[in-house]
């Protein structure tokens, strides 16, 4: 019988679910949220197995894979370098073993090609990079080098300090592209200049040997690593053409409003449209592909037939074609048919466009009579088993910022991002959710803020506001280290204008701040 006492309970580890939705999330929140669901569509979008990373992924030359994510790891195959090279324009020479003391020579042949082989006691050029000659100890670079034209009656320096790799015989030579196979310099001899450091003699001195940056088989990134223009530069010195990547994700646009107008001056009660000249980039700087974009008018009809379109698997999300080069807001009027979207522009316009893996709607986020994302989400959210993730958040401006996770007919996840009709308000709430969100589709990890020093103190105030922001200029005169930052003027929800002089958000807290504190800050995307 087991006569111990009962063991106290384990300490149970804490399984903290993350929350999938919230009532009213802070930009940070949302942030999360946005990011956790871009995860969960990128899951759904596997078939087989959502950890397994490799389902759906595709091969991309490496000039096209900038921005995509690693699906599998990164090694090389080879070392590298995968020769020893030289370090410096110069001279390889090869140590004769019963060689004096120095100063010593070396007879000077001609470089013959990349299996050139240097006898002890035997020099040649080279150049940057080459492989360095078979039975190369060092080399000397050319400033430290000294050849002579020697001849029975004495040595005469011929050149060196400050010039190429030059042999005896008057003529420089191109070490670039070497000279006449085996062709020796007469009787030209290399030694070291009379001011060159003795340094420059010792064994294997400007030798890169193979494998001092990587052994062959060595990790360059794990699965899930960001493909940056330097990681695509190792992947192509170690030789590779193709990398193993995950899908990009695929965003519809959906452009609403009546009054909204996409080219021309405006007439009084119309805009001109500030999102289809600035989403599409914007969606591509944060490594989203556009299939479709369309533009509907402020009708709930008009609004459920679109979404649903572009949420039925392997449709055409631009096939609901309004009167060409119709107004969208007339032709919305106009048409008797329902189906009366107007097809924008697509990612390939000679093929149909693929069905979207998100949606991003601007405008029609409130709660009047003439907006009815908020009520068409809702209602599409519960007909198809989706969950609205966040109906607005706790920040200025954006806050009717809604984001909906909808549930297509082949059970993946589509994320919806309804941006605010006001320009700024769209501008931060993309910053804020539309890029965590297609991080998390990309695969790619959660953004860190950074901080910053204000330049001025800010006051209490109702809510936290994200505030187009640029270094103070007396910081910038000053070239003060660390710049302190200043929000940029003209920068109202309803506006564009700040933002095209800033560099950066800020986050400008509902509490006082003091001159000179940290606050968060958000890079901008371009
Ligand atoms: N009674 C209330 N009214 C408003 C509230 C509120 O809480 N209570 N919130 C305000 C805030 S904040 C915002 S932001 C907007 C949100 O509006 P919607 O998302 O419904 O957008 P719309 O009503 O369609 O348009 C608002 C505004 O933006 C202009 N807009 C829309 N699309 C474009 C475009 N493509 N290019 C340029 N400008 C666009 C539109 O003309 C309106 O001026 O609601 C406030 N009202
Ligand atoms: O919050 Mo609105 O989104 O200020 O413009």
């Amino acid at each position: 019988m087991n006569s111990e006492p009962p063991a106290p309970p384990a300490a149970s580890p804490v399984h903290v679910t993350p929350p999938v939705q919230a009532e009213r999330p802070d930009w940070r929140t949302a942030m999360a949220l946005a990011h956790a669901l871009g995860r969960e569509a990128l899951a759904t979008r596997r078939r087989r197995d959502a950890a397994d990373m490799t389902d759906g992924m595709e091969w991309l030359p490496l000039h096209d894979a900038a921005g995509r994510i690693l699906a599998q790891e990164l090694r090389t195959s080879i070392p590298v370098p995968h020769y020893p090279s030289s370090a410096m324009d110069g001279y390889a020479y090869a140590a004769s073993p019963t060689a004096a003391a120095p100063p010593q020579t070396w007879l000077l042949e001609d470089w013959t090609g990349v299996d050139h082989v240097l006898a002890p006691g035997r020099a040649c050029p080279v150049v940057t990079g080459r492989a360095v000659p078979h039975g190369t100890t060092g080399i000397i670079r050319s400033e430290y080098a000294q050849v002579t034209a020697s001849s029975a009656h004495g040595a005469a320096p011929e050149s060196a300090h400050g010039t190429e790799p030059a042999p005896a015989g008057g003529t420089a030579p191109t070490p670039a592209h070497g000279s006449a196979p085996g062709a020796a310099h007469g009787s030209a001899r290399l030694g070291l200049a009379p001011d060159a450091p003795l340094s420059e003699l010792e064994p294997g001195r400007h030798i890169r040997p193979a494998g001092n940056e990587a052994s062959a088989g060595d990790l360059l990134a794990p699965a899930g690593t960001a493909l940056t223009p330097p990681l695509l530069a190792m992947a192509a010195v170690c030789g590779h053409d193709v990398v193993p990547v995950l899908p990009a994700p695929r965003a519809a646009l959906l452009y609403t409003g009546d009054e909204v107008i996409s080219a021309g001056l405006p007439a009084r009660g119309t805009v001109r449209d500030v999102f289809s000249v600035q989403l599409p980039h914007l969606l591509g700087l944060s490594g989203a592909q556009i299939v479709s974009q369309s533009r509907i008018g402020d009708d709930p009809a008009h609004t459920w037939d679109a979404l649903t379109h572009m949420l039925a698997p392997g449709t055409d999300t631009g096939s609901c074609h309004a009167a060409e080069d119709a107004d969208p807001a007339e032709a919305t009027h106009t048409a008797e048919n329902a189906h009366t979207s107007e097809e924008m522009t697509t990612a390939a316009d000679a093929h149909p466009p693929e069905a979207p893996d998100l949606i991003v709607t601007t405008g029609g986020t409130g709660r009047s009579a003439a907006d009815h994302i908020r009520s068409t989400l809702t209602a599409l959210a519960k007909s198809t088993g989706g969950r609205i993730v966040f109906p607005e958040l706790d920040m200025r401006p954006g806050h009717p910022t809604l984001l909906a996770a909808l549930v297509r007919a082949d059970g993946r996840t589509v994320p919806v991002l309804g941006l605010p009709g006001n320009p700024l308000a769209a501008m931060a709430a993309m910053r804020v959710a539309g890029r965590a969100l297609i991080r998390g589709m990309r695969g790619a990890p959660a953004e860190v803020p950074l901080t910053v020093p204000l330049a001025a103190g800010s006051p209490r105030q109702k809510a936290e506001r994200l505030v187009p922001a640029r270094p103070h200029a007396a910081s910038v005169r000053d070239g003060t280290d660390e710049p302190a930052w200043e929000p940029c003027t003209h920068s109202g929800p309803n506006m564009m204008r700040g933002l095209t002089r800033a560099q950066g958000w800020i986050v400008l807290p509902a509490h006082s701040v003091r001159t000179g504190e940290r606050v968060l800050f958000l890079p901008l995307e371009w």
